[in-house]
Formats: structure tokens, C-alpha cells, sequence
């Protein structure tokens, strides 16, 4: 996977700064630190290895707002705070939890130099370790801002033992958040059981999660143990919890509000502990309001939410993850291993990929078998050659072509910067530069 910062390329982006900021600005700069500063609300999606925050008393008026803002990130932060600020109620323990370390202004240059550094160094590893919580024939794949943001939120999330409500299109990592939330929290080494509620008969749904006892019903033979049982100690993930019937809904809430099951057929009470997750794809709140789903249930999954974002939307993760998807497949299957041509380029950076990364493997392992030339080809992919596109401003087409470019030459040498810089003939500062600006880590 790409990864631009290198020890030496380190990236702060500075967020509020005040006049003595832009002071040390000039100081990290000639210390060999690429300094971004942007306010607040507008922070934009800037790669950065680290963030530092200058906490006012108007973020601290909104602490929730801030932490939201700071959770859309994806980065790791340290805060430059007025020592005053540190005596307001609740702020303390804010940067206690949400920050790698905290410099109280005004700033001391060999402490401040000390601090980002070592910052810089824990929120690498950090990065690295996100990663490998999940489990690694299940990595959630991609840098982009939204990737590194839903990782960073799954670590922050997985150890606290609540439900958890997975959104996000078909195809779009649910599942996968499912696993990683299983994997960093200390249910890890007991069972994660999935149940597709969409997928099971309406008439079978209450004995496939509750069980049943021998005789319960015709067919009954023998004592069966539901889903939910059966995930005792460890963590049951519901799929498409949105297609769950109306009779099932409040037996599944009983369960949560009790955390006790009965056996159909069965007097037992049987305690059951499990942490819970949901995913849906379908829109809730609308369920909720036409009467097709309960409330309560509603309230009672969703006490965190997570959301995937669809692939179109992550367009900075589409060759990246088609070029680890095409590395598995050679891997697996002993196939010849193919680049992909820039023509194919081109068509998965127009391509809306409705059906998300799903779609994106197996159009990659369709490409590997039916390619015939040197090069996987966008016919290869079944993605016709991108489109003639309208006509376009030239600033348009000039930006595409180099977003092309870029992707084409990582493509070919994909942990090397420098041959990717010679191969587009541009210096490396320049390289850094132009995936700086078109978000490409
Ligand atoms: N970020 C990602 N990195 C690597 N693989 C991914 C990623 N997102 C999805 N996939 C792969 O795409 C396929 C679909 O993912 P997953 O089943 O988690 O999606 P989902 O949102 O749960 O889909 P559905 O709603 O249809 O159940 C899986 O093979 C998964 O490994």
C-alpha cells in the first residue's frame, strides 16, 4: 500500500492557528516539516500525518461539534491550549482522550519540536496498528480520508462492548467493519457469529436465533441451539437487520433489554452474553417512520453508528485496491501477473461502482482471467472504454490527466516514489506535491 510520508516528508496540518503559530510555521518549515494551516471548517481532506489543533474557548463552547469534526479526519492530533483553557470544565479530560499530547502556549520551540515529532511517530504507529487490527486475510482496504477516518473511528469504537449500527450501500465493507469491530474488542478470541436476516424464511427466523427444544414443533426432532446462543461469549452480527419482521423485531428487543433467550418450545430462561452488531443498508429512519421498523429497536442498535461510504466516493482508494485485489488473485490462482492499462485506469476512475468493492474484486478477477495482452484491459474488466466525456473546461481535462497519470505510475511501481518520479519526469518535491493535491497517499 502507498504510504508518501517517509521519515523525512513529515506533514502537520495546523487547524485555527494563531500569529504565533504562523510564527513556528516558518520555524517546523526550515526544521523540514511540510506545514498546512486551514481553519476548522475548513480543513478539506489535506493527507496529513499529524493535526494540530489551537483549542479557543469557541470550541470548547461546542466540545461534541469539535469531536465530530476531529473523528471526520482520520488523523491523530496534538492541541496547542491557553493554560486557562485547561481549568474549564470538562476540558481537561477532552484532551485527555481525544489527543497524543498537549503544548500549552505560549510555545516553546525545543518543547514543541520534541512533542510533534514524537506525535508524528505515534500516530505512524497508530496508523499501522489500526490496520492490523483487523484480521489480516480481512484488511479493510484504502488511504483515502474516508478509509483512514473509518478505521481510526472501528479502533475507538470495537473496545467498548455497545452495539454498534453498521450503514453504508451494498458491497461496501460492512461486513468487513463487523470483523474489525469483533477483532479489536476483547471478545477477539471467542466466536463472531453472522446471520443474514433477509436471507432466512419468516417462519424460520425465530427458531434460527432463539433455538428450539426436541418435540417444539412438527420437524422439531431434536434440540436445536439458535444463533444467538450460539454466539455465548463473543460477538452475533445481524446483516440486513432492516428486513427483519415486525413479530421478530420485539422478541429480538426483549432479548437486548434482558439479554436472556427462551428455546421455542422451551420454560428455561437462558442468560446469554453477546455484544450485538446491525447492518443495513436501507434507510432507517424512513423504516421507522412507515411503521416497518420499532423504535426502540431502533434506539437500542443504534447506540453507535458506523458508516461505510461507497466506493465513488473514495475515489483515491479505486486503483490501489484494484492493484491488492489483482496481487491476491495472482497470488491465489498462479495467473500471469498483469498491470493495468491506462485505458482501464480511466474506465475504474469513471466506472460509479454501484455494487462498491464487491463489484471491484470480481470485475478485477473477470479482468485477470479474460485478459489476453500484456496489460489488463478496460474490455477485460467489462467496463467499456470511459465514455467520451462532455466538453469540459481545460483546467477539467488538464486535472484528470494528471490524477490519470499519477494512478498509472503508482500502478507500475507501487512502493517506489522515486521511479514513479522518474517516470513522469518530475522531481520528487513536485511528485509529493501533486499527490498532496489530488488527495493520493
Ligand atoms: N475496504 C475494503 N477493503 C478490502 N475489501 C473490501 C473492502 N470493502 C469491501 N471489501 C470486500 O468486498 C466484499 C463485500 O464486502 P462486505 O461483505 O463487507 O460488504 P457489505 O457492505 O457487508 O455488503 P452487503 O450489504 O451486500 O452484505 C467482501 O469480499 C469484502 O472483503
Amino acid at each position: 500500500m502507498l504510504d508518501v510520508a517517509t521519515a523525512s516528508h513529515r506533514r502537520l496540518l495546523l487547524v485555527d492557528p494563531c500569529s504565533a503559530c504562523l510564527e513556528l510555521q516558518t520555524r517546523l518549515s526550515n526544521a523540514g516539516w511540510e506545514v498546512i494551516t486551514a481553519t476548522l471548517d475548513h480543513m478539506g481532506q489535506s493527507p496529513c500525518d499529524l493535526g494540530m489543533l489551537r483549542l479557543q474557548p469557541a470550541h470548547v463552547a461546542d466540545l461534541d461539534r469539535l469531536k465530530r469534526t476531529l473523528n471526520q479526519t482520520g488523523i491523530q492530533w496534538v492541541v496547542a491550549v491557553p493554560r486557562e483553557l485547561l481549568e474549564h470544565p470538562g476540558v481537561a479530560q477532552f484532551i485527555a482522550e481525544w489527543f497524543l499530547d498537549y503544548h500549552t502556549l505560549p510555545f516553546d520551540d525545543s518543547r514543541i519540536h520534541i512533542a510533534l515529532g514524537r506525535a508524528c511517530g505515534m500516530a505512524r504507529l497508530r496508523r499501522r496498528y489500526q490496520q492490523q487490527a483487523w484480521p489480516s486475510e480481512e484488511l479493510f482496504l484504502g488511504n483515502s480520508d474516508e478509509a483512514l477516518a473509518l478505521r481510526n473511528l472501528v479502533t475507538r469504537v470495537a473496545p467498548t462492548d455497545s452495539p454498534v449500527m453498521i450503514r453504508g450501500e451494498s458491497g461496501s465493507g460492512k461486513e468487513l467493519v463487523a470483523h474489525g469491530l469483533h477483532a479489536g474488542s476483547r471478545r477477539k478470541n471467542a466466536v463472531f457469529v453472522a446471520v443474514n436476516c433477509g436471507a432466512i424464511p419468516e417462519h424460520l427466523i425465530q427458531s434460527e436465533l432463539f433455538g428450539h427444544e426436541k418435540g417444539a414443533f412438527t420437524g422439531a426432532h431434536q434440540r436445536k441451539i439458535g444463533r444467538i446462543e450460539s454466539a455465548n461469549g463473543g460477538t452475533l452480527f445481524l446483516d440486513e437487520i432492516g428486513d427483519l419482521p415486525l413479530e421478530m423485531q420485539a422478541n429480538l428487543l426483549r432479548f437486548l433489554q434482558e439479554m436472556q433467550i427462551e428455546r421455542v418450545g422451551g420454560t428455561q430462561s437462558i442468560s446469554v452474553d453477546v455484544r450485538v452488531l446491525a447492518a443495513t443498508h436501507v434507510d432507517l429512519e424512513k423504516a421507522v417512520s412507515e411503521g416497518r421498523f420499532r423504535e426502540d429497536l431502533y434506539y437500542r442498535l443504534n447506540v453507535l453508528e458506523v458508516r461505510t461510504a461507497p466506493l465513488r466516493e473514495r475515489q483515491a482508494d479505486i486503483v490501489p485496491m484494484a492493484t491488492h485485489f489483482a496481487q491476491l488473485y495472482t497470488a491465489e490462482t498462479g495467473y500471469r501477473p498483469r498491470n493495468f492499462s491506462s485505458e482501464a485506469i480511466s474506465a475504474m476512475l469513471h466506472h460509479n461502482w454501484p455494487g462498491n468493492a464487491r463489484e471491484l474484486a470480481n470485475r478485477v478477477r473477470r479482468g485477470m482471467v479474460l485478459a489476453e495482452g500484456r496489460e489488463i484491459e478496460a474490455v477485460d474488466l467489462g467496463l467499456a472504454s470511459a465514455a467520451e466525456p462532455e466538453v469540459e473546461s481545460l483546467q477539467t481535462w488538464v486535472l484528470r490527466a494528471e490524477r490519470q497519470a499519477l494512478h498509472a505510475a503508482i500502478n507500475h511501481f507501487p512502493n517506489n516514489m522515486m521511479q514513479v518520479a522518474r517516470q513522469l519526469e518530475i522531481s520528487r518535491p513536485t511528485l509529493y506535491r501533486l499527490l498532496h493535491k489530488h488527495h493520493i497517499r
